[in-house]
């Protein structure tokens, strides 16, 4: 559900892992071009895809026969669609080990401050252990050309994740599993979040020793909020933590580098948006995320400095004028916890 960059290029992994699927495109051009050309010419036009991908702009052609429903939307945009969308499906779960229903974004919902597979359960009404997340280092325009990666495939059914991974396993994406739900889809929310701050470092020149403390205590922020919310902090050390978190950080490809860099250059949000025109989930997910950490008390002091130059029009350079200016403190506070 969804022909963006992700949503095709994971379409593309699971053709080639000999596993059919249909896309659902919104626009009919799309579903077209997949249909009859094997491309998707808005997003990757150079990229044949397998003949095993096909398209369509109907809901209830991509899901009703599906057992496996893959949701690749912002993440805003999730709870607007899914009432529509679950008719569809549900019908098809009250067979066998029912539908499995996963996700592929990577940001929590404002207001509710729900990780995406908790608005899935909720609006689906299926239990959580059918629904399963991916998440890693996984940059969809390196791995439309097959370079390798791996990636995480949870659930709180490991069966189930076992399943998915056989889905998914290609000879450049290779997914390992987990049942820590809640800590692989927080660290797929909060690196857009330290990606955009160290985009934004890339803005302002500064160099790489600022670059790996954003890293280093990004991932100590996240790892902190993981923990309270009952996330297991060995997951923040792997793919679906520091791996993604590397990638997403580093790579002039990610929409959450590039937007924190326009940031950095001195543009606002509007200027930035204007720019980059993609989906930098980290932009509204500084927000949620900020909440809730506030929810149950947690500093993140970078995704709230964020959150201030994204909606508070304070510059970047105050902003590491102020972290650089807190209270010192013992690195390792997770022992405190
Ligand atoms: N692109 C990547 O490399 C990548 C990798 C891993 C995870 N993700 C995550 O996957 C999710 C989707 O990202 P993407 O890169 O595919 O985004 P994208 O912007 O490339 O594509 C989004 C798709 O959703 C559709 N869409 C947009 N608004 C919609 C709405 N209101 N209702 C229905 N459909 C809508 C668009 O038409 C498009 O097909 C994000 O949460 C992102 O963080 C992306
Ligand atoms: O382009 P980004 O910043 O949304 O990052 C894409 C993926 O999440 C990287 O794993």
């Amino acid at each position: 559900m969804g022909a963006g960059s992700w949503g095709t290029i994971f379409a593309k992994i699971l053709a080639d892992a000999d596993t059919p699927v249909t896309m659902w495109a919104r626009r009919e051009e799309v579903a077209r071009s997949v249909n009859e050309e094997h491309r998707n010419r808005e997003y990757f036009p150079d990229l044949v895809l397998p003949q095993g991908v096909r398209a369509t702009t109907d809901a209830h052609v991509a899901l009703s026969d599906a057992d496996l429903v893959v949701f690749a939307i912002p993440s805003q945009s999730l709870r607007t669609n899914l009432p529509e969308w679950r008719r569809h499906f549900v019908a098809k779960s009250d067979q066998g080990p029912g539908t499995t229903l996963l996700s592929l974004m990577k940001g929590v919902e404002l207001g509710t401050l729900k990780r995406m597979s908790e608005v899935i359960v909720e609006i689906s009404g299926l239990p959580a252990d059918q629904v399963a997340i991916v998440t890693g280092p996984n940059l969809a325009p390196e791995i439309a050309m097959e370079q390798p990666t791996a990636s995480v495939v949870a659930c709180t059914d490991h069966a189930r994740a076992v399943a998915v991974q056989e889905a998914v396993t290609t000879s450049y994406f290779r997914p390992y599993t987990d049942t820590d739900v809640i800590g692989c889809e927080l660290g797929g929310a909060i690196k857009n979040v330290i990606a955009l701050a160290y985009g934004m470092a890339s803005g302002l020149g500064l160099g790489d020793n600022t670059k790996a403390t954003l890293i280093t205590r990004g991932l100590a922020e996240a790892t902190r909020l993981g923990v309270h919310l009952g996330a297991d902090a060995a997951t923040f050390a792997g793919l679906a933590g520091l791996g993604d978190l590397v990638a997403t950080c580093s790579s002039p490809l990610s929409r959450n580098h590039t937007f924190g860099k326009q940031l950095g250059l001195g543009r606002d949000l509007a200027q930035a948006q204007a720019i980059t025109k993609q989906t930098a989930e980290g932009v509204k997910s500084c927000r949620s995320i900020r909440g809730l950490a506030a929810s149950v008390g947690v500093e993140m002091p970078i995704c709230e400095q964020i959150e201030r130059v994204c909606y508070e029009g304070v510059s970047p350079k105050q902003v590491v004028a102020e972290l650089m200016a807190r209270q010192t403190k013992p690195e390792k506070e997770l022992a405190q916890v």
